[in-house]
């Protein structure tokens, strides 16, 4: 499996966004090598030529989807791939004897039907879809070790329930009455071409979509319902906003206990967190933005009790494609291998 420490990464997907980004971030990884970039459509070109400015860092040629070549290859495979795809490519990967680390939705969701109904496509097998660890790496981390097969959490699960799990798990909120307004940058929406994601469109917009249908609906129910030990149902929007990183989850929620204030909270969420690098709880009173993460691993989380109401609002961002995607992937690997959980992933946020 392994070379001394070295582990060989195949990344399937690789001209996508989700797919570059592993290419960003693995290049700082100490113990991973990416020995093949895989595309469906472009098999034989040069990586460089999508993204210039990869050129003279990245000299490898695209290989094609060959589970045989790419066990040839690698080690670990990424499947950076749109939903539907890793359903039919993990597998013949796994059956190859790979480890899979698949980012997409595909084996996230553990009943079938639920599956089909939000994401409107066929559900993976059983027995594949059995064997694929949901790893939110703070929440469930401890299930990854040893694991051959990972199923990365979505973007917005991601923001949102690392802000609402601890207060759930710990009984001060209400999970019946849980609100959750989330806002997202475009590159969330991958790089192919839609109208919903043309510059003229985003440009000087905001805009809701997918309301009340939203495919990480059933993913952030399945966390607060395991928080909460009981099944939860919640109200998620999502918003499109011009920029191009980040996710920003606003929560809204119903104190059981209105005696508790931000401080009591705070110490809570510091307690919950401790020894877990990824995750920064702002000092009460303060609230962290999207560039405050910006092409990092970080989630940062704020909270404010308002008494007169009874409520809290819990602030969570992330980059979507950091935590949200291609960072989180990286700590499930080294999880998975057993290695320290930070590592190739402690750089510091972009600013400004
Ligand atoms: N963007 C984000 O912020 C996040 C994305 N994700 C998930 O990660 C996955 C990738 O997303 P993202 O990178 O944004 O998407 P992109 O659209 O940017 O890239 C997807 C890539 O998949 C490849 N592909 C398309 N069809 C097939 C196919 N039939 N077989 C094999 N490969 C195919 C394409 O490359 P080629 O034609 O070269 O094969 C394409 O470049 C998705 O499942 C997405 O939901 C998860 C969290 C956040
Ligand atoms: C802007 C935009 O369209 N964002 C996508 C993000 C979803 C995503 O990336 O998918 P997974 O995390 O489920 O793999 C959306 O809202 O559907």
């Amino acid at each position: 499996m392994t070379h001394g420490t070295q582990v060989r990464a195949a990344i399937v997907g690789s001209t996508g966004y989700g797919g570059v980004e592993l290419i960003r971030l693995l290049a700082a990884h100490p113990n991973v090598t990416v020995t093949s970039v895989v595309s469906s459509s472009n098999a034989g070109t040069l990586y460089s030529e999508g993204y210039p400015h990869l050129i003279e860092i990245v000299t490898d040629t695209l290989d094609a989807i060959d589970p045989e070549l790419i066990k040839s290859k690698a080690d670990v495979v990424f499947l950076a791939t749109p939903h539907g795809v890793s359903t039919k490519l993990a597998p013949s990967l796994l059956d190859a004897g790979l480890k899979v680390i698949d980012l997409s939705g595909d084996f996230r969701l553990k009943d079938t039907d639920v599956y089909a109904q939000w994401y409107k496509k066929e559900a993976p097998e059983t027995s594949y879809l059995d064997r694929a660890v949901f790893a939110m790496s703070e929440l469930f981390g401890d299930e990854v070790k040893g694991a051959d097969f990972i199923s990365n959490p979505g973007c917005f699960p991601t923001a949102t329930t690392l802000g609402l799990y601890p207060a759930v798990k710990a009984g001060w909120i209400d999970p019946d009455t849980i609100i959750i307004d989330s806002k997202t940058g475009v590159s969330g929406g991958g790089r192919g071409l839609s109208m919903a994601n043309h510059f003229s469109e985003v440009n000087e917009n905001f805009k809701a979509y997918k309301v009340g249908q939203h495919q990480h609906t059933p993913e952030i129910e399945m966390i607060l319902s395991r928080a909460a030990g009981r099944p939860v149902t919640t109200t998620f929007t999502t918003h499109l906003v011009p920029m191009t990183r980040g996710i920003m989850s606003t929560m809204y929620a119903t104190l059981t206990d209105k005696s508790r204030t931000s401080s009591d909270f705070n110490e809570l969420y510091r307690q919950f967190y401790e020894g877990r690098r990824f995750v920064r709880v702002r000092p009460v009173g303060t609230y962290p933005a999207t560039k405050e993460v910006y092409g990092s691993n970080y989630c940062d989380i704020g909270m404010n009790v308002d008494a007169r109401t009874g409520r809290i609002t819990i602030i969570s961002v992330i980059d979507n494609l950091v935590k949200g995607a291609a960072g989180q992937a990286i700590q499930n690997l080294n999880l998975m291998m057993g290695w320290d959980e930070t590592l190739g992933l402690l750089f510091t946020p972009v600013y400004p």
